[in-house]
């Protein structure tokens, strides 16, 4: 059977993330064996000829789910009928860049990409931000997109949700396939929380089967919310092989489902639940079904927990109030 081929726009497709998702998408990973992809490339004119270069390799490849490439500056191009964006490309914080100076350089990009999504994607757009600070970069997208539903942007909290179940797995010896019902809560950020109150080590609770309480705060928690900065420390730039994996994995679970008895963590919009305040896209324990994903209810949250979720979305109410305040929603 002839499938019409899925746009996948990616966008910061010549940086070092990109170079790690590209050939991953186009030999099917990120949607299925069986699906076809065009792939639609945004950069900034700087960075056109590396992704050219990029492209000439992905040729190379013959990969035959490969269905074209287009690679353009303009966003009302880039994202025109895409299916599935990828937002990767952002401004990183540079020496002496205050927050509020990083959060009004990315509304810079967000907004204006927000904006050509919502004039030229597909009606199935499903869009996932990476480019950091990813959950207010995606709440300045969405802003800028008012015709598209609002839980089609998301943030990517998958790659701290496999940095915990890995630190986990270590932990407790088992494999982290016997590990399920890990949350990561808050932003992606130092703030965010690993919760492994719900999570089961081969069918038994992890908090229980670790039952190590200084391990739980002291190491855990901050190895998995500091991965990104010593990644930095260790490689010399930061994570890209990793992010990019977690990046496949996020559109691939949205679009296949989470398996039986088991969620996974995305930053998404939140609907109030668990004290969240309505809006924020926050990173929550979520099931999905049919492309259609739902925030898990009725977990019973600590006072452990609640304090490192409260203190994380603390962190996403003032980044949001940063971005009104520089008039990006
Ligand atoms: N959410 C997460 O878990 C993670 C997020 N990140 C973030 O992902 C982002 C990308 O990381 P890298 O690929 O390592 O960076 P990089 O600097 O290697 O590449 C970024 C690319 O984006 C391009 N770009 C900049 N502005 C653009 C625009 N307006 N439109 C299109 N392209 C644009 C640049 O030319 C560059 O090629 C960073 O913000 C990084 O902090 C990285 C790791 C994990
Ligand atoms: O800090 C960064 O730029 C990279 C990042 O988000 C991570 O590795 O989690």
């Amino acid at each position: 059977m002839t499938r019409t081929p899925v746009n996948v726009t990616v966008t910061g497709a010549a940086g070092q993330i990109g170079y790690a998702l590209l050939f991953r998408i186009a030999s099917g990973h990120l949607l299925g064996a069986d699906v076809p992809v065009k792939l639609r490339l945004l950069e900034i004119p700087q960075g056109l000829k590396a992704a050219e270069g990029t492209a000439m390799e992905l040729d190379d490849c013959a990969f035959p789910l490969l269905r074209g490439i287009d690679i353009s500056d303009d966003p009302n191009v880039a994202f025109d009928g895409a299916n599935v964006a990828l937002l990767v490309g952002a401004r990183p914080r540079t020496k002496g860049m205050e927050r509020g100076d990083l959060l009004e350089a990315n509304g810079g990009i967000f907004k204006p990409q927000g904006k050509a999504i919502n004039d030229h994607a597909a009606d199935d757009i499903k869009v996932l931000v990476v480019g950091n600070p990813a959950n207010t970069n995606a709440l300045i997208a969405q802003a800028a997109a008012p015709d598209v539903p609002r839980e089609r942007f998301t943030a990517m909290t998958r790659l701290d949700h496999n940095r915990a179940l890995s630190q986990l797995s270590k932990k407790t010896g088992a494999p982290v396939s016997e590990i399920r019902k890990l949350t990561i809560w808050g932003n992606h950020s130092a703030t965010q929380y690993p919760d492994i109150f719900h999570a089961e080590v081969a069918g038994k609770n992890a908090a229980e089967a670790v039952n190590d309480q200084a391990w739980l705060a002291d190491d855990f928690i901050p190895t998995v919310a500091k991965r990104g900065a010593a990644i930095i420390e260790a490689r010399g730039a930061s994570s890209a092989a990793s992010a990019a994996n977690a990046a496949i994995d996020h559109v691939h679970t949205w679009v296949n489902g989470t398996a039986d008895g088991d969620w996974t963590s995305m930053g998404i919009p939140s609907d109030g639940s668990y004290g969240v305040p309505e809006g924020l896209i926050s990173s929550f324990p979520v099931t999905i079904k049919d492309g259609a994903y739902e925030i898990v209810q009725g977990l019973e949250i600590n006072d452990f927990s609640r304090e490192r979720i409260d203190a994380s979305v603390k962190e996403l109410s003032e980044e949001r109030e940063a971005v009104r305040g520089l008039g990006l929603l």
